[in-house]
């Protein structure tokens, strides 16, 4: 089948593309790209105004599913994303049971290949069952199609366990992702240590439970030269021991969160909001900021959502009593654009490279790129469409944004994953 999208601008910073020009699709890959192009027989769109950049891919994102589908499900999750933008996600692995095993990996796989509506990576835990002691099947997971390893939701509190945990990864060649948070400071922190917890009369989350673990974890990938990935990062030092990390060489990447760079811990007001109760917390302005200039001068590897779906009930309790986490894939998008793109902070090149290209290399999967020859995986965006996040509008179970409400100017319309169609116009083709 042959596919036509006409006139778009075209953007990619891998082959040093933006023009207005056409892309002929057949059979999934991309044929030709080039001006006032023709084909015999297919599907025509008109996408004049629109752009259309490499699928966009979210490396941190909760799936659920197997184990809390009341919350998401790999057929809900997949939607959201495709809704949101995405051609590909990475599935985090904390769910029950814990993809440990090869089996589990197998799992997701065939769900997603079943329902899914977007690629389905998927990261193996680090440790069996989360529990930070003892090697989960890495190997095993690996030979399976694991992309990476990681014990998101838990920091591995133990650094001997952490070296053996890079020092594994790194004969598969695959990256371990961390989220960073010292027990023992942070316990049963709820909020950002500091004025927050202070004004809010909640337990502190302090910056250092975050930063001492990334300052481990880079010594460890020192130590074993294993490929290094420190997840949502919210601390202006905790980014700056990455930069560090960087200029010295190693193999270190890093990412942050629409939520940590536009929200901040003044945000969390009197009346308690559990959808900005996150892990780690929303912290300072002046952490924000940072984040938002690591994004710009390069720091700063990825922009992921750590989309943590949350059931209604789930949330509406005392902040306390409320789980960590909101969601994120159907907002990301429209944030970056706003706040990022249309501010002038970053551009479009550089969305790109954060959303699209530096996933796929952390991940080891094979680039996208708009020029002959590349799997159709594409996204397009329509940069002037003003909407408004509204809690009925999202293909999640889950409702858990910190975001509604917020007036957003652009969105993604459409979505290709290997030539097909998985959104048209804004909704799912099913
Ligand atoms: N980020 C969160 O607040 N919650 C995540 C876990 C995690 O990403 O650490 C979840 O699984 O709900
Ligand atoms: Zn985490
Ligand atoms: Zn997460």
């Amino acid at each position: 089948m042959a596919l036509m999208l006409k006139g778009a601008r075209l953007i990619d910073p891998q082959v040093g593309l933006d023009e207005v020009a056409d892309i002929l699709i057949r059979d999934g890959v991309i044929v030709e790209i080039g001006h006032d192009l023709a084909m015999e027989k297919g599907v025509e769109r008109d996408l004049s105004g629109k752009v259309v950049v490499p699928g966009l891919v979210d490396m941190h994102v909760h799936l659920r599913e197997p184990g809390f589908e009341q919350k998401e499900d790999i057929a809900s999750g997949t939607r959201a994303a495709a809704h949101g933008g995405f051609t590909a996600v990475c599935a985090m692995p904390n769910t029950s049971p814990v993809i440990d095993n090869a089996l589990g990996v197998e799992y997701v796989k065939a769900r997603a290949a079943a329902v899914g509506k977007c690629r389905v990576i998927v990261a193996g835990a680090c440790s069996k069952g989360l529990g930070g002691d003892t090697l989960a099947d890495m190997g095993d997971m690996r030979a399976h199609g694991a992309k990476a390893f990681t014990d998101d939701g838990r920091g591995i509190q133990d650094a001997g366990m952490m070296r053996r945990v890079m020092d594994y990864a790194k004969q598969f060649d695959l990256p371990v992702m961390v989220h960073c948070q010292d027990d023992g400071l942070v316990g049963e922190g709820q909020v950002n240590e500091g004025v927050a917890s202070t004004r809010l009369g909640m337990l502190g989350w302090p910056a250092e439970g975050e930063e001492i673990e990334i300052a481990r974890d880079i010594a460890l990938c020192r130590l074993t030269g294993c490929a290094l990935h420190v997840q949502h990062v919210t601390t202006a030092r905790g980014l700056d021991l990455v930069r560090a990390a960087k200029a010295e060489g190693l193999p270190v990447t890093c990412e942050v969160t629409p939520h940590h760079m536009f929200l901040t811990e003044d945000a969390i007001g009197p009346d308690y909001p559990t959808a900005l109760k996150v892990n780690p917390p929303l912290r300072t302005a002046a952490d924000a900021a940072a984040l938002i200039a690591g994004v710009a001068d390069g720091t700063v590897d990825a922009i992921v959502t750590d989309h943590a779906p949350h059931t209604d009930w789930e949330k509406d309790r005392e902040f306390e009593l409320a789980p960590f986490g909101m969601t994120g894939l159907e907002t990301s998008l429209g944030l970056v654009l706003t706040h990022l793109v249309r501010e002038g902070v970053i551009g479009y090149e550089r969305m790109v490279e954060l959303m699209a290209v530096a996933p796929r290399a952390i991940l080891h999967e094979e680039p996208v790129t708009l020029a002959a020859g590349s799997v159709a995986d594409l996204t397009v965006i329509d940069p002037e469409a003003a909407w408004t996040v509204e809690a009925g509008g999202f293909c999640s179970k889950a409702n858990n944004s910190g975001f509604v409400g917020a007036e957003l100017v652009g969105r993604a319309t459409d979505t290709y994953v290997g030539g097909y169609a998985t959104m048209e116009d804004g909704a799912i083709v099913e």
